[in-house]
């Protein structure tokens, strides 16, 4: 069994952060382990309220982690704070962590609540990405941190090689937010590789950056290469859109489970 690290937010409806990236590693067959760096109260519909965890208990839960296990991957989502940051990326030099993805959570889907406060974005670039073998922006954060407007494909590719320079392994621009296909773009420093989905037209797409860049970590974590990581991640989260929950009154949450509860004859029509 592989070991996977969430350093994340919870999300009290389930949908995103730490609970839709544990739902994921279970999904994947990989043992879950979870760092938590805030507690959100959030549903469907918003965030309402972020209660940070303090920077030495988050590097106390980190420490309580590699001391005892071998991690074989780690995906980090909302970080919150500038010292939320510092504790992070330090503890994971010492730690020497492998196959670190960074999913640079800023803004909740609804564009309503800062999930990272703006003056930690600049620690964020220069402290995680270039720790990392793969980050994941959606386009507007992608359009923050390469500090460009993103309106087309050729766009997407302009970003990801600025991102690129910051120092990430890999980048990954995904385009959940243009309009058509839904396609997203990975750069290594040499060439790009598309990774195309059909845009499914639903309202419940809670948690689909959380779940993609947990599935991709899943599958570095198992010894797949980044594209090969990406490309099942991709499939994984494009089915868990298709047979998402239309649960609460906004924006629900994807299913982690079907192609599993489909196989094992689980499924209520
Ligand atoms: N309506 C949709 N149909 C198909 N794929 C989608 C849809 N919305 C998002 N995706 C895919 O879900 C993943 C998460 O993308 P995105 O929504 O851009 O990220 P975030 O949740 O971080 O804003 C990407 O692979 C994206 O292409
Ligand atoms: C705790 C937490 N972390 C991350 C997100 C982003 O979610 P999404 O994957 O929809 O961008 C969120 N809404 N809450």
């Amino acid at each position: 069994m592989k070991n996977v690290l969430t350093i994340a937010g919870s999300d009290s409806s389930g949908g995103a952060g730490i609970q839709a990236d544990l739902k994921t590693f279970a999904a994947h067959g990989v043992f879950g382990m979870s760092v938590i760096t805030a507690v959100t109260a959030q549903n469907t519909q918003g965030v309402f309220a972020v209660q940070d965890i303090t920077p030495a208990i988050i590097a106390r839960q980190i420490d309580a982690v590699f001391d005892d296990i071998a991690v074989d991957a780690v995906k980090i989502g909302m970080v919150s704070q500038a010292a939320t940051i510092q504790a992070i990326a330090a503890k994971l030099k010492e730690y020497a962590a492998p196959n670190i993805i960074v999913d640079p959570v800023m803004v909740s889907s609804k564009g309503d609540y800062h999930l990272l406060s703006p003056d930690a974005e600049n620690l964020l670039i220069h402290e995680l990405l270039p720790q990392a073998i793969l980050v994941t922006p959606n386009i507007p954060e992608a359009e923050v941190i390469a500090g460009k407007t993103i309106r087309t494909l050729p766009d997407m590719e302009a970003a990801a090689k600025t991102i690129w320079e910051l120092g990430p392994h890999n980048v990954l621009i995904k385009g959940g937010h243009l309009a058509g296909d839904s396609t997203d773009i990975l750069y290594d420093g040499t060439a790009f590789a598309y990774f195309r989905a059909r845009r499914i037209a639903t309202k419940n797409t809670h948690g689909t950056g959380c779940t993609l860049s947990s599935a991709i970590a899943a599958n570095l974590g198992r010894g797949l290469s980044v594209a090969e990581a990406v490309a099942a991640a991709k499939e994984y989260i494009t089915t868990a859109i298709e047979h998402s929950l239309s649960l609460g009154k906004g924006a629900g949450p994807t299913h982690h489970f079907y192609s599993l509860y489909k196989r094992a004859g689980m499924l209520e029509e």
